[in-house]
Parts: structure tokens; sequence; C-alpha cells
């Protein structure tokens, strides 16, 4: 049985603690908002996020972020991308013995274009506490975890042993746990199908049918494996759980977000009034933001991404996009792999 603190207590944050509290193990679970955690702690309900679904009573929350690392060996981050370094920049005030960090967010940074484990070992920098870094990603709706709905996810760390750790804590029988020494691939295919799931849901919103999803699917994967093998991630990473298996979840799933929000826009709704009717993280609008930076700097050809980031970002309409797509020069599909590329090894160790 382990201490782990789960930093987070929105829906994701909240069906892993389940998880790790179905397994036996210590779990406290912070949210900054005091009513919400009196509710856990009291209702043991979290209706905003996992609205009908009743907590383990092992599951103890705290709004203190002290008292909810107090003597944890092991941290779990679940908060929205965006409040990724000011979190880890608290805690690394708080912390007084050493760490294992697992984290389950996913996206990218605008501005720095780094991931999510980069910016954990940024942030940490000059302690001596932080032993591992590990993500853990794959096709998981919280509110099917909740309900013990069979379901595969991916862990990865420079460190194997650290994705053994991690691959321990979380496995159950509804809770199967691969490891993935490619670190790189698991997080980009974890941020970057946000993209692909806007754009899915805006050829929903759009009225256009299962021939335009299976096209925008198809090659907005091979746009994600492009810039990750740009990046170092192996190739085969993207037709795995965190790759081929995330994104067909977040396509074509009533759960997503962000395909909730894609179609909302290719209704017509302004990206202001989407983000208003959501309630909740839409992290496939700042990844826009983010990789389209990046691919632009390191000169990777993105057509989805970059006509996304036209719709949401410089009044392009969505016909618009769809046509500039549809009339780009001619193209081969199969694309050459870079052999070396894998080999991927875990790193540490
Ligand atoms: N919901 C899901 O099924 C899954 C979500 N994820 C990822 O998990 C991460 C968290 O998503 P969800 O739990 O779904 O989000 P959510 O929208 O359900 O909840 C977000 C939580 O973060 C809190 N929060 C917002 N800003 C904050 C800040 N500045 N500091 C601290 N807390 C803050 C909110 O109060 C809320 O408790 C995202 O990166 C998402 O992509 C990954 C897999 C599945
Ligand atoms: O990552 C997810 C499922 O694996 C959740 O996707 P959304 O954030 O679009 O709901």
């Amino acid at each position: 049985m382990k201490k782990v603190a789960v930093i987070g207590a929105g829906s994701w944050g909240t069906a892993l603690a389940m998880v790790l509290a179905d397994n036996g193990h210590d779990v406290r679970l912070w949210g900054r908002r005091k009513e919400q955690i009196d509710e856990i702690n009291h209702q043991k309900t979290n209706s905003k996020y996992l609205p009908g679904i009743t907590l383990p009573s092992q599951i103890k929350g705290h709004y203190i972020l002290a008292d909810a690392v107090k003597d944890t060996e092991i941290i779990l981050l679940v908060v929205p991308t965006k409040a990724m370094r000011e979190t880890v920049q608290e805690l690394k005030l708080i912390i007084s013995r050493d760490v294992t960090v697992i984290h389950a967010s996913k996206g990218i940074e605008p501005g720095t274009h780094k991931r999510i484990s980069e910016i954990i070992e940024e942030e940490f920098t000059g302690s001596n506490f932080l032993k591992h870094v590990v993500v853990l990603s794959g096709p998981s709706h919280a509110e099917e975890v909740s309900k013990h709905q069979p379901t595969t996810v991916t862990v990865s760390s420079k460190s194997e042993q650290a994705s053994e750790l991690a691959q321990d804590l979380f496995f159950n029988q509804y809770f199967r746990v691969y490891t993935n020494p490619d670190l790189i691939g698991v997080e980009i295919g974890g941020a970057l199908k946000n993209i692909i799931a806007l754009v899915c849901g805006l050829t929903e919103g759009l009225g256009l049918g299962d021939n335009t999803k299976a096209a925008i699917m198809t090659r907005g994967l091979t746009e994600i494996a492009r810039i990750g093998m740009a990046l170092g991630a192996n190739p085969m990473t993207f037709a795995g759980l965190s790759g081929l298996g995330d994104l067909i979840v977040t396509c074509t799933s009533i759960h997503s977000r962000n395909y909730r929000a894609g179609q909302l826009l290719g209704q017509g709704k302004t990206l202001e009034e989407v983000l208003d009717t959501m309630g909740m993280v839409v992290e496939g609008i700042r990844t826009t933001k983010a990789t389209y930076e990046l691919a632009k700097q390191i000169n990777v050809e993105m057509p989805i991404t970059n006509a996304l980031y036209k719709v949401l970002f410089e009044q392009l309409s969505p016909k618009e996009a769809t046509g500039e797509l549809m009339g780009r020069v001619k193209k081969h599909e199969v694309e050459r792999l870079p052999t070396d590329l894998l080999q991927a090894d875990f790193k540490e160790d």
C-alpha cells in the first residue's frame, strides 16, 4: 500500500483516485475549492465532474496542498496543462522527501512548446527530491473508468523502474496498464490527438459525414507521427494506445470535451461561446496554438493543425478551411520511416 497525493480534483483526477483507492492505496485528492472538497469528504461525490458516481470512502479530500502531499512518496498531477507550471512551483516549495511524480494530463505549453514531463523536470531543477517523472496516457474517459469499464492505458518514463512502479500502482481487473519507454511519443500522441478531435467535432457540426471523419483521423495521425518523429519519438508508439487508441476514443466519443467543443464551433458558435458552454477543460485549443508554433519553428508540415489554428485564432471559416485542405497539392500517402527511430529504449536505470 502506498500513500499517493492526487493533485487535481476534476473528472480525470477523481477517476484515477478511485482506481488507486480500489487498489488499496492511501489516496489524498487535492482540489482548490473548499466546497468541492467538503462534498468529496462528506457526500462522497464530486457531482460537477463525475455526476452519479459514489467515491470509495478511502479517498480523503484536501484543499490545502501541503496537507495532501504530506509524507507521500508518489504525486499524481492531473491539473489542466495551463495550471501545471504554477502547481509544480508550489509543490517544489512544500516537498521535503523523495517523490516520484506521475502525470496524467494531456497538452503542450504555448510559448515554450514543452511537454508536461519537461515542465515538471524544469520546475524541479535545483531540488534533490524529484526521483522520476512518469506519464500515464491512453484511451480513457473518466466517466467510463469511474464505472469500472475495461480500459487500457500506457505509462512511460525515462526510468524502467519508475514505469513499472506506476504500472503496479494502477493495474487491476478493469484498468490494464502497459509500459512503453518512448516518453516523447506517449506525451505527443496524448496531447495532439485533442487537435484532431476538435476537427472531427467541427466536421460533425458542419453536417459532414463519416468519410470526412475517417480522413481527418487518418491524416491527423500521420501529422502527429510526423512531428513526433521529428522530436525523436518512436513511430510505432503512434499505432499504440497513447496514439491511435486515444485518437479513436477522443474523435468518436460523446464524452470527449474536445470533440464536443469542435461540434459547437462547427455549428457556428464563437470560441468564447464554446468555452463558456463547456465548463470543463478543452486542452486542444491551447495545444493547437503550441503545436502550430512548434511545427513552424522546426519546419514540419501539419496541414490539419494549421487549418484549425486559422479557424480558432484567425477567423478563417470552417468551410474555407475545408476547401484549403482539399485543394492542397497532390501527395504520396505513405512516408519513409527513419529506421534508427524504431530502437527507442529506457534512457535511465
Ligand atoms: N476527463 C478525462 O476523461 C481525461 C482527462 N485527461 C486530462 O486530464 C487533465 C485534467 O482534465 P480533467 O480532470 O478532465 O479536467 P476537468 O475540467 O474535469 O477538471 C479540471 C480541474 O482542474 C481544476 N483547475 C483548473 N484550473 C486550475 C488551476 N489553475 N490550478 C489548480 N486546479 C485548477 C478545476 O478546478 C478542476 O477541478 C487534462 O489535461 C485532460 O486532458 C486525460 C485523460 C482522460
Ligand atoms: O483524453 C481523453 C480520453 O482519453 C479525454 O478527452 P477530452 O479531454 O476530449 O474529454
